[in-house]
C-alpha cells in the first residue's frame, strides 16, 4: 500500500532543503559581501507586521510561495497555514483536512542581522494532529525530522531528549517575543527571573522557536517554554520532540494541560518533572489565540 504521507513528507524534505538554499544564500551574503549587499537593496528591505519588531523581508514571502506551490503541485487538495499567507489576511483555522502548517524563515530578526540561527519549518497535520515535521536549520545544514510514531532524527540519526531530570542541573531555553507592550515584557521577565532563580545552570535562546525546540530533542538543553508563539513557530518542532522521548504541555493550572497548537504558550521538555516545574515557575498569560478571527 502507498504510504502517502511518507510521500508528502519526502516532498516537505526537499522543499524545506531548497527553500533553505534561498534563506541561507541570503543570509551568508548578508556576512560576507558588502558588494552584493548593496545590490541586493530590495531584497534586503525589511517590512514590519504586528509590531515594529516584528519583522518580514521578501525571502520570507518568497520562500513560503515556493513551497506552497511546490506542494500544491503534488497534492492539490491539500490546505495550507502559512505564516505570511495568514500576514496577508489569509484564515488561520486548523481543520481534519490535511494541512501544510509553514514558517518559511523561523528566526527572520536573525536573518536580518546575520545572527547565524535560521530555519524551514514545515508541519503537517491530519485530523488536528501532527503527522510530520521538518526542521531544516539552514545555516548548521541539518535536517530535523519526525514522523508520528517513528522517531525524530537530524540528518538521519536517531534523537533522544537529556535523561536530566534535576531542573538545577538544566539548561532552559526560551524568548522574549515580538511583544514590546511594557505588561507582557513584565510578565515575561518576572517569568525568567523564576526560573533563573530556581536556580538553573543557565538560560539560553537561538532567536528561533523551531531551532530551540530542536536542541530540546536533542539533549543539548533541558526544556524550552514561550508565551506570544504560533502554530507555525511550533507544530514541526513539537513533533520533533515528542518522538525524541519530551513531553509538551500548554501552561494551566500545576500541569500545564495538553499542548493547543492555537493556544500561542508551549512548555517543550526532556520530561514531565521539569515541564511541570515550569509551569509553576511561569505567568500563564493568555496572548489572542492564533484562530482567533479578530486577531489582527
Ligand atoms: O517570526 P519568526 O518566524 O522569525 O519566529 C519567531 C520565533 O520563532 C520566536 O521564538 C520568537 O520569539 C519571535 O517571536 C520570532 O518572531
Ligand atoms: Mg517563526
Ligand atoms: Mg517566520
Amino acid at each position: 500500500m502507498v504510504d502517502v504521507w511518507q510521500t508528502a513528507m519526502d516532498h516537505a524534505v526537499g522543499a524545506a532543503r531548497r527553500a533553505g538554499q534561498v534563506c541561507c544564500s541570503g543570509a551568508l551574503i548578508r556576512c560576507v559581501d558588502q558588494v552584493v549587499r548593496e545590490a541586493l537593496q530590495d531584497d534586503r528591505k525589511v517590512m514590519t507586521k504586528s509590531s515594529s519588531v516584528d519583522l518580514v523581508t521578501q525571502t520570507d514571502q518568497k520562500v513560503e510561495q515556493l513551497i506552497i506551490q511546490s506542494v500544491k503541485e503534488k497534492f492539490p487538495t491539500h490546505r495550507f497555514i502559512g505564516e505570511e499567507s495568514v500576514a496577508a489576511g489569509e484564515s488561520c483555522v486548523l481543520t481534519d483536512a490535511p494541512t501544510w502548517i509553514i514558517d518559511p524563515i523561523d528566526g527572520t530578526t536573525n536573518f536580518v542581522h546575520a545572527f547565524p540561527f535560521v530555519a524551514v519549518s514545515i508541519g503537517f497535520s491530519v485530523n488536528k494532529q501532527v503527522e510530520f515535521g521538518v526542521v531544516f536549520s539552514c545555516l548548521e545544514d541539518k535536517m530535523f525530522t519526525a514522523r508520528r510514531g517513528k522517531g525524530a532524527f537530524c540528518d538521519g540519526e536517531p534523537l533522544q531528549v537529556s535523561d536530566q531530570e534535576d531542573i538545577k542541573q538544566s539548561i532552559i531555553a526560551t524568548e522574549f517575543g515580538s511583544s514590546r507592550d511594557p505588561e507582557a515584557v513584565d510578565r515575561i521577565f518576572s517569568s525568567l527571573r523564576n526560573v533563573l532563580c530556581i536556580p538553573v545552570h543557565g538560560v539560553r535562546g537561538a532567536g528561533t522557536a523551531a531551532i530551540n525546540m530542536c536542541l530540546v530533542a536533542s539533549g543539548c538543553v533541558e526544556a524550552y517554554y514561550e508565551i506570544g508563539i504560533h502554530v507555525w513557530d511550533i507544530a514541526a518542532g513539537s513533533l520533533i520532540v515528542s518522538e525524541a522521548g519530551g513531553v509538551l504541555m500548554d501552561v494551566d493550572g500545576k500541569d500545564g494541560g495538553p499542548l493547543d497548537l492555537m493556544s500561542r504558550r508551549i512548555v517543550a521538555a526532556n520530561s514531565r518533572t521539569i515541564a511541570e516545574r515550569i509551569v509553576r515557575e511561569i505567568d500563564a498569560f493568555g496572548p489572542p489565540r492564533d484562530d482567533e478571527p479578530l486577531r489582527r
